[in-house]
């Protein structure tokens, strides 16, 4: 019964990190290109070129709904977020800097996490 409750608490704890992880990303000066889904209706060829969008607002969604098992899985989205923006905007651009600005800052926030 133990070793149950100790997976459980893990998870809670995980989760915890990751949430409080969220709140400091969307709360970044450079977050506003990735607060809400991309619109591919407004951004011409984006549903060609990215395969699996991933926006902030989805990150907390899922988070609440706890579709979310460990502080890796999480982790997969946030590097989604800036791995798609990498793919679609020049590196030299102000959504491109904004995504390397935000990927350095979530680096750093693991560091200081782990
Ligand atoms: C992250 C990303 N990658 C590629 C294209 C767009 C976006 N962001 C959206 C919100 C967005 C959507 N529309 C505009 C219009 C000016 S900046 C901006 C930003």
């Amino acid at each position: 019964c133990y070793k149950i409750a100790q997976i459980s608490k893990d998870d809670n704890s995980q989760l915890a990190v990751c949430r409080v992880l969220l709140a400091e990303l969307e709360a970044h000066k450079d977050a506003w290109p990735f607060l809400t889904p991309v619109n591919h209706k407004v951004i011409l060829g984006y549903r060609k070129v990215i395969k699996r969008p991933m926006d902030f607002s989805t990150i907390r969604r899922k988070l609440n709904n706890n579709l979310y098992f460990s502080l890796e899985t999480f982790m997969g989205d946030v590097n989604l977020v800036f791995d798609n923006c990498e793919k679609f905007n020049e590196d030299d651009s102000e959504i491109g800097r904004a995504g390397h600005n935000m990927r350095k800052f979530f680096d750093e926030l693991l560091q200081l996490k782990k």
